[in-house]
């Protein structure tokens, strides 16, 4: 690794790196399209993104790169001050590494800072929080190694009514025939622009650049018109193909095909890829017991749920898995505090309100109180040894807690299970013996922990504190050998903020080690997302400098949601009922939308303003989409047996009038869309593609006439109501997996 890219991870600046990256992907698609359209004019153009992309590539910083890039430029001035603090850490580091190296271990921090990040939640009554820990580890030390993605993963077993599926396979197969010995990924792109056809395959240039290096010159052209030959004239969905001198291949589709396609989603339904059936656990939500779930959670539970719902919805079976924190020595501290508060809690569940004060209340009791913090000691020894009282105290806490957090979900249509750190005790006291037993010396004495460096990892794990206690790692790491070794999953997606990410990284790594997987059957991942942001731009937090109570915060949603409806005069058109169901469902649908519209990795600007904004990319302008497209169908008068009557009656729809066409198109790209989501697990593009969507039925909506009066003259356009049902159930597919609720009436 370059020492630049270096020096910026350790000094926690991954994030920009990040950014640059993700942008990186866009350019790289883009440069593609961009080349295709203006080649000739915009050479130049091109090769300073190539330039570009090859320095980022290097983690080399250019100029050019600087001046492209206003957040690099601001990394690269902010790296030049921290060289300094780099070298004097680096001093002690050397020392540190000098003293290990006769094991071959590496460890780049010192072990006040192994300390540091340790000493954390399951086991530390002094309130660190693993996200702090976490964070901590990035900024003071080392990453660990990730591990590849495995792009093939989802097997697709049927493409459902995906259009590049389907293309993929043809062209892969053609060029399989035309270069067998090459070993190329199929580059494959919609067109933006409709005199370039509508898909486009971009694979002639990487492979003419493959056999360069083998030796063999063939322009990028020539090769495009051998992959050509091998495509079969007579596909019933191929109207033409084209090769473009520089080697792009242009791909028309049928009208007819399209045509054929969208008079059967209108007759059979929608259907959506089907993968090869398997297990998938995703960790989502995850609380920690009597501190508030806070707006970091709220992204998870949205993220996770969204993401379970897309799984659920092509025939995964998934395991939806609250990983709360509810063990460690702070239930030392608040199950003292509870027998002095609350002394009859074993025959009533206490009234406790503000779970967060109790929890601030008892833990400056115990940093002020010696008397106090033996007790809480005391109490953890106890607890942890089962004695029924304290069990049940800790009950009482964690279903004060549980209760609140059920309240979120609910409002939230959100379903999971709990499947706590508590539950893997015994777990952590059995995986501890067991890696002693199968792997001697893996663990190692460190002032009196046992911590382990995973292959590759430059920061240890700390498996058992100097106390006997266990640590957030622990938990993990038996959790996460439960899942893979008795729940035998699949495939393990954990939806937790990008500030843990070292230390999920490091304990993938350990799973590793142990043999436990083997990434080329299963994968476990880390589905990260930034933070979110007030509007002005600082962390999310309430005017008094508060965290934000996520019920108070649904409830101004709510709010804010009725108060929109009432200034459009809804009032006066729905009953109280319909009124609730659509205040409700903007409230909540919104807030989501705007969370899954964003690039998941990036932070984003919590705002109740922009969020309800009807005129924008928001779940408000969507549901008014939905319910105008439910209301045109509903007042046609045509009931569902006649339309199904005329259905039945023909096998095409005929959609002649280009916006008809556009519409049917970008009905069409859904499943498309949904294996592109699947691939990367980030939701914001099947939020664009619905807005598409929406934006499209609005052209097709002003430009012809569904229902035509004239005079006295009334003409139904059957095919048009078709269509119009087609679209709203492709958009209430969409709502359904990004946990929009639909509401006809609006
Ligand atoms: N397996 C996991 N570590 N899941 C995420 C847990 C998140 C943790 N409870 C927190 O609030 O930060």
């Amino acid at each position: 690794m370059s020492s630049f890219s270096e020096a910026l991870r350790v000094h926690g600046l991954q994030s920009v790196i990040r950014k640059v990256m993700a942008s990186e992907q866009v350019s790289a698609d883009k440069e593609l399209q961009d080349y295709h359209n203006h080649f000739a004019a915009d050479l130049q153009e091109v090769e300073k993104l190539s330039r570009l992309l090859n320095a980022m590539k290097r983690g080399e910083v250019t100029e050019e790169l600087l001046e492209a890039c206003p957040d690099l430029a601001e990394a690269s001035k902010k790296n030049e001050k921290l060289k300094y603090r780099k070298k004097i850490l680096q001093g002690s580091l050397e020392k540190q590494s000098a003293a290990n190296s006769s094991r071959g271990i590496n460890v780049p921090m010192t072990k006040s800072a192994i300390k540091r990040d340790n000493e954390k939640a399951v086991g530390a009554p002094d309130d660190k929080k693993p996200k702090k820990d976490a964070k901590s580890k990035e900024k003071t030390g080392g990453a660990a190694p990730k591990q590849a993605r495995k792009y093939d993963y989802v097997v697709v077993e049927d493409y459902g009514s995906s259009i590049l599926g389907r293309l993929s396979d043809l062209f892969r197969k053609a060029i399989k025939e035309a270069f067998p010995s090459l070993d190329v990924a199929l580059l494959m792109a919609e067109t933006s622009n409709p005199t370039f056809g509508d898909y486009q395959c971009n694979s002639a240039m990487p492979i003419a650049a493959k056999l360069k290096a083998t030796g063999v010159s063939k322009r990028p052209g020539d090769v495009a018109k051998e992959i050509f030959a091998k495509i079969p004239s007579n596909t019933e969905f191929l109207e033409k193909v084209e090769v473009m001198p520089a080697g792009f291949i242009n791909i028309f589709l049928k009208k007819d095909y399209i045509k054929k396609q969208i008079w059967s989603i209108a007759k059979k339904g929608l259907e959506l890829p089907k993968i090869s059936k398997r297990r998938v656990l995703v960790d989502f939500s995850s609380p920690n017991i009597a501190k508030e779930m806070h707006v970091g959670h709220l992204r998870s539970t949205i993220i996770g749920d969204s993401i379970c719902r897309l799984l659920e919805a092509v025939g995964f079976d998934v395991l939806r898995v609250n990983h709360i924190g509810d063990w460690g020595t702070q239930f030392g501290m608040l199950i003292a505090h509870l027998y002095d508060r609350y002394p009859d809690f074993e025959t009533k569940l206490p009234e406790i309100s503000d779970l967060q004060a109790f929890y601030k209340e008892s833990k400056k009791r115990f940093d002020e109180d010696e008397v106090f913090k033996k007790r809480a000691y005391e109490c953890v020894v106890k607890l942890q040894s089962y004695e029924p009282n304290f069990v049940k105290a800790w009950e009482t806490i964690c279903d004060v807690s549980k209760k609140y957090n059920q309240y979120v979900y609910d409002r939230l249509d959100i379903k999971i299970e709990d499947f706590g750190e508590s539950f893997y005790q015994d777990k952590m006291l059995n995986l501890v013996d067991s890696i002693k037993k199968t792997h001697p010396g893996v663990l190692r004495e460190d002032e009196g922990r046992q911590i382990m460096f995973p292959t590759g990892c430059e920061v240890p794990l700390t498996v058992v504190k100097s106390d006997g206690g266990f640590t957030y790692d622990t938990s993990d790491l038996a959790a996460l050998n439960y899942r893979i070794n008795q729940l035998k999953v699949d495939w393990a997606i954990y939806v937790v903020d990008a500030g843990q990410s070292l230390h999920l990284e490091t304990v993938y790594a350990a799973g590793r080690d142990f043999g436990w997987y083997d990434e080329s059957v299963k994968r476990v991942e880390h589905v990260a997302f930034g933070l979110v942001l007030g509007e002005d731009r600082k962390k999310f937090k309430t005017r008094s400098g508060e965290t934000v109570r996520l019920l108070d915060l649904l409830d101004e949603g709510v709010k804010r949601a009725e108060k929109s409806l009432q200034e459009k005069g809804r009032h006066e058109v729905m009953n109280k009922e319909e009124l609730e169901a659509a205040r409700d469902a903007v409230a909540y649908g919104c807030i989501k939308y705007a969370d899954l519209s964003h690039t998941r990795t990036q932070d984003y600007v919590f705002s109740f303003d922009r969020m309800l904004d009807d005129r924008g990319n928001t779940a408000v302008y969507l549901l008014y989409a939905y319910a105008r497209i439910r209301s045109i169908v509903r007042t046609s008068g045509v009931s569902e047996a006649e339309l199904s009557d005329y259905l039945n009656k023909t096998s095409v729809l005929p959609l002649d009038h280009p916006a008809e066409m556009n519409l049917a198109k970008q009905i069409l790209k859904l499943s498309d869309c949904v294996l592109q989501v699947l691939d990367s697990l980030m939701l914001h593009p099947l939020c664009d593609f619905v807005y598409q969507l929406a934006t499209q039925f609005h052209d097709f909506y002003n430009e012809c006439y569904v229902i035509d009066k004239r005079g006295d003259k009334t003409e139904i356009h059957f095919h048009r109501l078709a269509l119009c049902d087609v679209t709203a159930n492709t958009m209430a597919t969409c709502f359904k997996i990004l946990g929009i609720r639909e509401v006809s009436k609006m």
